[in-house]
This record gives structure tokens, C-alpha cells and sequence, in this order.
């Protein structure tokens, strides 16, 4: 796992633990025994250590963090240690990446030098640990306090020309990694390396800390609210100022222990494996991402030039993909055109992108108001509005007018592929692509495949998801997919919720402090309450009935129409500055709540003769969280989602779910399916008209169980294979 060659009078130790290089055991091992061979071979005068393939080091493997207890000797630091003490200079070559414990190894080393093109960082708070082979001691002495407790708290990259100007690196290079480092070595060799020993040397300003320390925690506590790592991270920075470098060493070993057997850290590191696993789709007839390849895609159609069709054409134009916008009245094609080129402004003023680039996307979209135009482009997402038949018109007059090969994509968020595929003579070609808004911002797409759906289309719709830079999700078809349906009966809990007793901003409230980023009724104002609305009615008109704001319930199922009343009286949220709280028209990011909706709500539970009472914040928890954990075990039961995984990646993504928390299906298993089971039987009895209550069996049957079934194996339980 370390390659050990010697060149002339080096030794070169080369890591080689595909893909990523982690620092696994047997890596640990090799570097250890490659530094005390070559400071044992009297021809060797200077040590390289460089990564084989694309990347120096990703750092420590994180699948060892799971069974801690069990991380065998030599540990990183030990490794460290001999990297540090050895009698001949060590120096790190760094291409690709140094991340985390990489970086570490190369901060243990006498010099570092790296190609232009490497980038270097600690992404150990993305995990909810800090770095904890001595970084935290030893990025402030060359970099300074405050870049230090920047870099590490929030676990950014930075590139080499920067990584130099903060004294991380010795040199940046342009030629070949390797020979460069050579050259290097052989011009550092017979120098004295104490003063090259970061253990041997003092943090400047050490004597600012306290001030430094102070103006990164309130800029930590307020960016990532709720998160332990990152003021630890800053905790472990300020005792390299303030302690001896092995009593600051000591504690960092005593602060990362305890963030690594505490729960954030526990979620976040499932969350690293669980958006790695989404991309490795599979289909129950077998097909899966390993034998199914993707067909090429060089050009695209989008239908709808609305908010969804102009986001989507962004995300395709910005990956280089050509689109053509076909909206069949002029001036909305135009508006289309125009808020397309005003998001590429928008990231242009953001330095996201430079004015040629913007320039270049635009050059590859073409508007078009008619269906015709799309006769030969290899996939087309129709983005108009959900209504059934309107798309079922538009896949059979597309099925008559694109060439045979083109797939057929449907951005609907809540109808059955199978019955818009029924409407084309290619059912195998068509698939929903299900982004979420606004699509140029939010990274989820949910990708979903009805009963005909090929593997080559499920392929070809994955591939181009990660082309677009998404994180995306394979589900089966069903009202709602896994994203709606689940995330509806946390919707529809939290409008009970404003029936019994809360407000609009108690509810948002707990949930916030839970974690989620915004509170379904801040979400709703930035959504649009018409759009809500607008899907209410739809169901209603696809159910057969009519639903008002006297509605009640239908067909034996409780409804809420308190925010229908909000629609009514024109408060569409931000949007028309009104909803469920009032805004300032010069400051549109902060809502108030206000005293008109608490009589609205009030109003509607006198005029409903509901009873309203003090609801205690582990109720809302409850009721929101359990009702969708419920939904969420019943799309496992049904197969329409592949693994717990999925679910969960479509919450952090799609639904702000803290990443910290882990997502709906990891939080039921924190918490013990036996409670989780108990709570929904209970409220299940108390709130008989609402379905979402029912028990799902498949956690009935987990719940059964006297001890807790890990997650990885629930998936065992589906379909009565295991009772
Ligand atoms: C109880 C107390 C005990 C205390 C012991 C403390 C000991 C502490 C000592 C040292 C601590 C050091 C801390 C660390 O170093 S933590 C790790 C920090 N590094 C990271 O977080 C990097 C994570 N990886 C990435 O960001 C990317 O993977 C990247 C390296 C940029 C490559 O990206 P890309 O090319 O897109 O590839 P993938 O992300 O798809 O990854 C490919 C596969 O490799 C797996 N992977 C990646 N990194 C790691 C890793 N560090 N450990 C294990 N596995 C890793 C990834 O899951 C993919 O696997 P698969 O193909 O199976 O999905």
C-alpha cells in the first residue's frame, strides 16, 4: 500500500490505496516502515512522499471510525512522529488533493511542495471531527491564528497559489510532481531540519488569541448554527497558543474522541457514505449503475419557460449542454430567455462565473414555441404545469415529432410516470426528472422510473444528473415519489398543528432549533402559497371533489384548509409580501409574524369547532417527524425507495434535513424503532382520520424485534423476507 523506491540517492515512498488514497491501516504501516528504511540506508539522503493515481491523500479511511475501538497501531500521529524525527528530510509532493490526516502527513513532513493545480484542506468538520493528528497544533505555526481557525472550522479547500501565500506550502510547481520534487530534495539536502520541525516552533500573535478566538466563534455559532465541530475546531486552534505543543496535542486528542463518539459526527459520517451510495442505483430486474451504460446526450429540449423550465435550462446550459426552450407563447419565451440570462448575471456578480462563460451558455440555448423544433435532440424535459392530461398531450404529440432514440422526461413532481409514458409509443423512453426549486440552486434530482422505463434511460438520466452537478436519487414511480408523498405528511401535521394550538412561528420555531434550515411555513412563503393551493386543488379535482376552505374532511381523511383561507385574502407570501408572517418590502429575508394570520387561524378553528390548547415542542417534533418516518417506512416497504439511504439524502437535499442529524429514516434509528413505533401506534389512535398514521408493517416489523436491527439490514425485512 506504499510503494518504496529508491532513485539515485532518494527514497521515494509512493501511497497506493486506490481510489482515494486513505490512510488505512496497512498505509500507516507502510509510510512507518519506509521512512526507517530509508534512514537505514546509508545511500539514501532525502525522502519523497507523493500519491499514486489522481490525488496525494484523502486522509484517514472514515470507515475505520466506526469501529474506533479497533483502529490498530501505528496510528496517524505515531506515523507522524517518524515522518517528523526522521534524521533525513522528508519532503511531501503534493498533486490532486492533501485532505484531512493528508494534509497532517504532510505537515509532519520538513518541507511541502505541490503542483499548481493540487488543492489542500481539513474537511474533518464536514464529519463533525476536527483534524486530529496534530493539525490543529501545528496549520497555526505556519499560517497564523486567524487563517488557521478559518480554514479548519469550516473545512474549506484551498489551491496551491493561496496554500504558498499562507506559508502551507514551500513551493508551488508547474512541471511534473515528481521530478520537481526531486530537484527539491536534492537542494534541501544537509540543511538543518529543526527549525523545519513545526514541534519545535511558536505560534506568532499568540498573545491576540483570545480576541481571534472570539470573533471566529460568533461567526461559527451564527453560519453553522446547531453544529458542535466547528467551535471545537476553534477550541483546539486557540490551545495551540495558549498550551505547550504536546499538552495542545494532548487535548486535541481528548476534544476529537469526544466528537467522534458524539451523535453529529455519528450522522454526519453516515450522511459522506449515504450521498455516495445514492449514485449506485439498481433496478429490481438487476440492471444497476455497474453493467448499464448511459447513452449520450448532446442536446436537449426543455418544455415551459416558467420558473422550473428556465431553472433546468440553466443547470444543462451551464454544464455545456445545448437546450432548446420551446414555449409556445412568444412573450413567455421571451420572459423565459430574460430570467435565464438574469440567473447567469446573478452568478456572474457572484464570481460563480465569468462574463465569457455566461456568454458561452447562452450561445447553446435557442428558444423555439414550437414542439417541432425538438424533432432531434437526444432527451427532453417537459416543465409545464402538473396537470395529467396537459403532459399527456405533450409526451403523444412529442412521441409523433422526436426521432426514436429521444428520451422523454417529465419534470412532474407528484404524478405517475407509467400513466404519461401510456400516452407515447416508446414507454421504455420516458422517465421522471424531478427537480426541486428553484433548480438552479437546489442540488437534488429525483430521478424516477415507471414500470417500463429501460435500464439504458434510468442510466442516461443518472449519468446526467452527476453531468449537472446533482445529487440525484433513483425511485420507482408513485404519487408524490419518495420527496412529496413522505415530505407531505410533515406538511399536512404541522397545518393540524395550527388547528390545536400553534402559530405559524411556534411551529417554525422548534423546528429550526431541531435543525431544519426553515420552517415549513417560511418555506410555503417562499414557495408561494398559490402554489400549494394550486396542487390542493389539483388532488381534490383528480379525487372528485370540490375543496373549500370549509372542507373538512374527504372520503373519511382530515384536511386542513386554514392556509386556502391565506390564498383567498391574496397572501401569496413573499412574493405579495403577506402569508403566514408579514414582510418589510426592503428586507424580504425576514419574516414577522403577524397578528392578521393568528386571527385567520383563530377564526378558522371557532368558525371548524376546533378546540385549541398549549402544545408542548416534543409534540410538533413528533407529529411532523414521525408522520413523514412512518410514510418514509412504507416507501421502503413498497420498494419505491431502493435503501433507508435514499430517503434520507432526498431530505437533506431536497428538504433542508440537518446533515447533522442524519435525514428522517438515520434519525427513527437514533431515536429506537421500539419508540418510534409506540409514538406512531399512539398517535395513530388519537388522530384516527388521518392515514399517514396507520402503522407501516414494515416497521411494526422492525419494531418487533428485541434488539435494534441496524439500518443496513431493514432492507431484509421488505416484502415478509424476514419476520
Ligand atoms: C474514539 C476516538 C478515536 C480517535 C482516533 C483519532 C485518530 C485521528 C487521526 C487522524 C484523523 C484524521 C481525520 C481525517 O483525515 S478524516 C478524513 C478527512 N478527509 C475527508 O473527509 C475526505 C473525504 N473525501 C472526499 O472529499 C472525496 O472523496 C475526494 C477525496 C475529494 C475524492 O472525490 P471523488 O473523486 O469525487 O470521489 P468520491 O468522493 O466518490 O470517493 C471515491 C470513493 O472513495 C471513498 N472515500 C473517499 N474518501 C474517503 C476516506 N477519507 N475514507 C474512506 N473512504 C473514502 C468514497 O466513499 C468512495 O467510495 P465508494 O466508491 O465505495 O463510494
Amino acid at each position: 500500500m506504499v510503494d518504496y523506491i529508491i532513485d539515485q540517492n532518494l527514497a521515494i515512498l509512493a501511497v497506493n490505496n486506490p481510489p482515494v488514497n486513505a490512510l488505512s491501516h496497512h498505509v500507516r504501516e507502510g509510510l512507518v516502515e519506509g521512512i526507517k528504511k530509508a534512514n537505514a540506508n546509508d545511500q539514501v539522503t532525502a525522502i519523497v512522499i507523493i500519491g499514486k493515481g489522481k490525488i496525494f491523500c484523502s486522509g484517514a479511511d472514515i470507515r475505520e471510525f466506526s469501529n474506533h475501538a479497533a483502529i490498530k497501531d501505528p496510528v496517524l500521529t505515531s506515523v507522524g512522529h517518524t515522518i517528523e524525527n526522521s534524521g533525513k528530510p522528508v519532503i511531501s509532493a503534493i498533486h490532486g488533493n492533501a485532505l484531512g490526516g493528508g494534509l497532517e502527513v504532510a505537515l509532519f513532513c520538513h518541507y511541502r511542495i505541490a503542483s499548481e493545480s493540487a488543492r489542500v484542506g481539513f474537511p474533518e468538520v464536514l464529519i463533525g471531527i476536527l483534524p486530529g493528528a496534530e493539525g490543529t497544533v501545528r496549520l497555526p505555526r505556519l499560517s497564523g491564528l486567524s487563517f488557521a481557525m478559518d480554514m479548519i472550522a469550516s473545512g474549506k479547500q484551498i489551491n496551491a497559489k493561496d496554500a504558498f501565500k499562507h506559508g502551507i506550502l514551500d513551493k508551488v510547481c508547474t512541471g511534473n510532481i515528481l521530478e520537481e520534487a526531486k530537484d527539491f530534495a536534492k537542494k534541501v539536502i544537509g540543511q538543518p531540519l529543526d527549525s523545519r520541525r513545526l514541534s519545535r516552533i511558536n505560534v506568532e500573535d499568540a498573545s491576540n488569541v483570545d480576541a481571534v478566538f472570539e470573533v471566529a466563534l460568533a461567526q461559527v455559532k451564527k453560519k453553522y448554527k446547531g453544529q458542535i465541530a466547528p467551535i471545537y475546531c476553534l477550541k483546539s486552534v486557540r490551545n495551540s497558543a495558549k498550551m505547550s505543543f504536546d499538552k495542545a496535542a494532548a487535548e486535541e486528542r481528548r476534544l476529537i474522541t469526544e466528537l467522534m463518539l458524539g451523535y453529529q459526527s455519528i450522522a454526519l459520517r453516515y450522511s459522506f457514505f449515504a450521498e455516495r451510495s445514492a449514485s449506485k442505483w439498481r433496478l429490481p430486474c438487476g440492471a444497476s449503475v455497474n453493467n448499464t451504460k448511459p447513452s449520450k446526450i448532446e442536446s436537449t429540449g426543455v418544455i415551459g419557460a416558467g420558473t422550473m423550465g428556465s431553472g433546468i435550462a440553466v443547470c444543462l446550459i451551464r454544464a455545456g449542454i445545448p437546450v432548446i426552450l420551446v414555449e409556445k407563447d412568444p412573450k413567455m419565451l421571451e420572459k423565459g430567455m430574460e430570467t435565464i440570462s438574469g440567473i447567469l448575471d446573478g452568478s456572474v456578480k457572484l464570481k460563480r462565473m465569468t462574463p465569457g462563460q455566461k456568454a458561452k451558455c447562452m450561445e447553446i440555448l435557442k428558444g423555439a414555441t414550437s414542439l417541432d423544433k425538438l424533432s432531434n435532440v437526444d432527451l427532453v424535459i417537459e416543465a409545464v404545469y402538473e396537470n395529467l392530461e396537459l403532459k399527456r398531450q405533450i409526451f403523444a404529440q412529442l412521441d409523433k415529432v422526436c426521432k426514436p432514440s429521444t428520451l422523454l422526461c417529465s419534470n412532474t413532481s407528484t404524478l405517475d410516470i407509467d400513466k404519461i409514458a401510456s400516452a407515447t409509443n416508446r414507454p421504455d423512453k420516458v422517465v421522471g426528472t424531478h427537480f426541486f426549486a428553484p433548480a438552479f440552486i437546489m442540488r437534488l434530482l429525483e430521478n424516477v422510473y415507471g414500470s417500463k422505463t429501460s435500464p439504458t434511460t434510468v442510466a442516461t438520466v443518472m449519468e446526467l444528473g452527476r453531468r449537472i452537478g446533482k445529487v440525484t436519487v433513483l425511485v420507482k414511480t408513485c404519487y408524490g415519489f419518495v420527496g412529496n408523498r413522505t415530505h407531505q405528511c410533515f406538511g399536512a401535521e404541522a397545518s393540524f398543528l395550527l388547528e390545536e394550538g400553534c402559530l405559524p412561528q411556534d411551529i417554525d420555531q422548534v423546528l429550526e432549533e431541531f435543525g431544519m434550515a426553515m420552517g415549513p411555513f417560511k418555506v410555503s412563503d417562499l414557495s408561494g402559497i398559490d402554489v400549494g393551493w394550486r396542487i390542493r386543488q389539483e388532488v381534490a379535482k383528480a379525487a372528485g371533489f370540490k375543496l373549500t376552505t370549509e372542507t373538512r374532511y374527504h372520503n373519511g381523511e382530515r384536511i386542513s384548509t386554514v392556509g386556502d383561507s391565506l390564498f383567498e385574502m391574496g397572501r401569496y407570501g413573499i412574493k405579495t409580501g403577506k402569508g403566514w408572517y408579514k414582510y418589510d418590502p426592503t428586507n424580504l429575508r425576514k419574516p414577522v409574524p403577524d397578528s392578521d394570520v393568528a386571527d385567520v387561524i383563530l377564526d378558522h378553528c371557532a368558525k371548524m369547532g376546533l378546540q385549541r390548547c398549549k402544545i408542548p415542542p416534543q409534540e410538533i417534533i413528533e407529529r411532523c417527524l414521525f408522520a413523514a418516518v412512518n410514510e418514509c417506512f412504507r416507501v421502503l416497504e413498497e420498494r419505491v425507495a431502493e435503501k433507508p439511504e435514499d430517503i434520507d439524502v432526498i431530505w437533506q437535499y431536497g428538504f433542508s434535513f440537518p446533515r447533522y442529524a442524519g435525514g428522517p429514516m438515520f434519525y427513527a434509528s437514533q431515536v429506537g424503532l421500539k419508540r418510534v413505533y409506540e409514538r406512531v401506534c399512539f398517535y395513530h389512535e388519537k388522530f384516527p382520520y388521518s392515514s399517514h398514521w396507520i402503522p407501516s408493517d414494515l416497521l411494526r416489523k422492525l419494531a418487533s424485534h428485541s434488539v435494534e436491527i441496524p439500518m443496513s439490514q431493514w432492507k431484509e425485512f421488505v416484502n415478509g423476507s424476514k419476520l
